[in-house]
């Protein structure tokens, strides 16, 4: 048997819509696999009663039948569904990395990024792949159609979770179809600024480099008290603030030693606006952990 904790991931980072994205200490998917004649898949943990353990509708089974790995897969849930945390991605990657050490394919991290991303297609319509590249590769990354690039990073980050689901789908299609000039140019600037930010691990430019008026503000429409959870974070310390993924989770970026009171706030603001929360305070951290027999 082998097991694969791979990480929740936040995606878009505001200005980098379906191209950044970065994996989270903490909350993670834990995935176990063992060689079998047809794929099966049992589903534990975090709204697991909302996920499907048909191979043709969970992403795990997309992946096995990418790689043509059959087996018994078992998903222990860290990462809720329909959070903007990269969850179905988590469990996507996981069974990559796993089905991919159990039958030695030998692919790289960099090969199973496209094969993880066959599962998002299911979920979601599309293969993006700006969740499973961080949970595979770990730190901050880009995905363009001309591969991935990864920096390490450990920017500290809070992400606070409301009790309400919004999904990837449906938060797809308020994305508008097109963008002036003038917010083509704002957001490469944001976006370069982010990007030179993850590599000095630099919270404020990080912070100032998430900011978005394209895709972000269509997206805030559908958080319930998205505006004072921002405005309450932004009080507390944080540097930047924007949504996680394709939301309902929300994003704060901050100096190490400011997570708790941005957390405490956050949840408190959701809470004022009638919405139950949590928060986790993490940091960017390490992709995919493979543990053999297990270790
Ligand atoms: N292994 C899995 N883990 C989680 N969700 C899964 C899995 N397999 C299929 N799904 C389905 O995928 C959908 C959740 O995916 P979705 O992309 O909407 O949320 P997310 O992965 O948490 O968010 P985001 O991509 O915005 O970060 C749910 O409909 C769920 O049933
Ligand atoms: N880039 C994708 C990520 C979903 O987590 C989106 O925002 O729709």
């Amino acid at each position: 048997m082998l097991t694969v904790r791979a990480p929740a991931t936040s995606a878009n980072l505001g200005s980098g819509f379906d191209v950044f994205g970065v994996a989270l200490g903490t909350p993670a998917d834990v995935v176990r696999v063992e060689r079998a004649p047809e794929t099966t898949i049992s589903v534990t943990g975090a709204g697991s009663e909302y996920i499907p353990e048909d191979p043709e509708k969970n992403t795990v089974g997309a992946v096995a039948k990418a790689l043509d790995a059959p087996a018994r897969i078992r998903i222990d849930k860290g990462v809720r569904p329909s959070s903007g945390l990269g969850s179905s991605a988590a469990s996507a990657a996981a069974a990559a990395v796993a089905l991919n050490a159990l039958y030695d394919r030998g692919r790289t991290r960099e090969e199973l990024v496209p094969i993880a991303a066959e599962g998002e297609a299911l979920v979601s319509g599309e293969a993006h792949a700006d969740n499973v590249a961080p949970s595979l590769l770990g730190g901050f990354t880009v995905v363009t159609d001309d591969g991935v690039t990864q920096v390490d990073a450990s920017v500290p980050v809070v992400v606070c979770l409301p009790d309400i689901s919004v999904s990837t789908r449906d938060a797809r299609g308020v994305v508008p179809e097109s963008a002036t000039m003038d917010e083509l140019v704002d957001t490469v600037g944001n976006a370069a600024t982010l990007a030179v930010g993850m590599s000095r691990n630099d919270p404020d430019l990080v912070g100032t480099g998430m900011a978005d008026t394209v895709v972000t503000p269509e997206r805030t429409k559908l958080i319930d008290g998205y505006d004072r959870v921002r405005e309450a974070a932004l009080e507390a310390g944080a540097t930047g603030v924007t949504v996680s993924g394709a939301g309902p989770g929300i994003l704060a970026v901050c100096h190490r030693g400011d997570q708790r009171a941005i957390a405490s706030a956050m949840v408190d603001a959701f809470d004022a606006a009638g919405v139950e929360s949590r928060a986790y305070q993490t940091t960017v951290s390490e992709g995919a952990t493979l543990y053999r027999d297990g270790s």
